[in-house]
């Protein structure tokens, strides 16, 4: 049974729509990389699908009762600073009611490498810290389905790396993950699936190979990009923008 159906999603405000009749299905075991330039419509589809946005159209999740959506998705939203002085195993033990010994505490604190942190007051981390603080209390709700609006963004590469196989893995073990990222390779890498965002519509949807093609790079991120593959992934190099008389 699939995890999320939207059905002609849209968002209005004014007279922009940040969103336009955006249909996708989301099946258990996908990691789905949602890309697309700044202003594309990522944040506003994740918030639409959560119902934390008036939209239009239908999202499965955002039509369940507030209990039951926050046990069917977690979600980590894009501003990731924390300003309570908790411990970091209380701030990640409030996604199993405040239970610091749940099993689920200790796995996502050891899964974000924080095992050292964990009693350190969460608002005096780094900027780096506090993004994985924030991704071990989402991953600790153990729901089905997680949202993150670019969540390895400041992250140092160690930790992104980390961060996306942890999406990888989660797929693998039959959850759901949708990622909004601009890290191309890391999408291409361990995304299962890409959606690509412009103008707040869907215009690709397929596996990271089928959807990054040097003419689609062009056309909706204007870069020009090296194409490769190693061990059986594609491979995205961005070498340069695409000159503004040429777009
Ligand atoms: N609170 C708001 N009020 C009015 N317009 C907004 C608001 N938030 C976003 N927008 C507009 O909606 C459009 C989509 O924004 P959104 O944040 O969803 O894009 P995004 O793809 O997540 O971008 P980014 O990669 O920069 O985070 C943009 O044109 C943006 O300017």
């Amino acid at each position: 049974m699939s995890v999320l159906v939207l059905d002609h999603l849209s968002v209005s405000r004014g007279t922009q729509r940040p969103l336009a009749e955006v249909c996708l299905t989301v099946e258990p075991g996908e990691c789905i990389g949602l890309i697309g330039p700044n202003g594309a419509g990522k944040s506003t589809l994740l918030r639409a699908t959560l119902g934390l946005v008036a939209a239009t159209g239908r999202s499965s999740l955002a039509a369940l009762p507030a209990a039951a959506r926050a046990r069917t998705a977690a979600f980590l939203p894009q501003g990731r600073e924390i300003a309570w002085p908790l411990p970091v195993i209380d701030l990640v033990a409030l996604a199993q009611g405040g239970r610091r010994t749940a099993p689920e505490v200790g796995a996502a604190l050891a899964r974000m490498d924080l095992a050292a942190l964990a009693q350190r007051p969460a608002s005096a981390l780094s900027g780096g810290e506090q993004a994985r603080v924030l991704i071990a209390r989402a991953l600790a709700q153990n729901t089905p389905l997680l949202l993150a609006d670019e969540p390895i963004a400041g992250l140092d590469p160690a930790h992104q790396i980390a961060c996306m196989q942890l999406f990888a893995d989660l797929a693998a073990n039959g959850r759901s993950v949708i990622v909004a990222l601009h890290d191309l390779a890391l999408a291409a890498r361990f995304c299962t699936r890409l959606v690509v965002l412009a103008g707040g519509r869907i215009v690709a949807d397929g596996t990271p190979r089928a959807v990054l093609t040097a003419a689609l790079l062009e056309e909706v991120f204007a870069i020009r990009c090296h194409l490769d593959e190693i061990e059986g992934a594609p491979v995205v190099f961005p070498l340069a923008p695409v000159p503004r008389g040429e777009r």
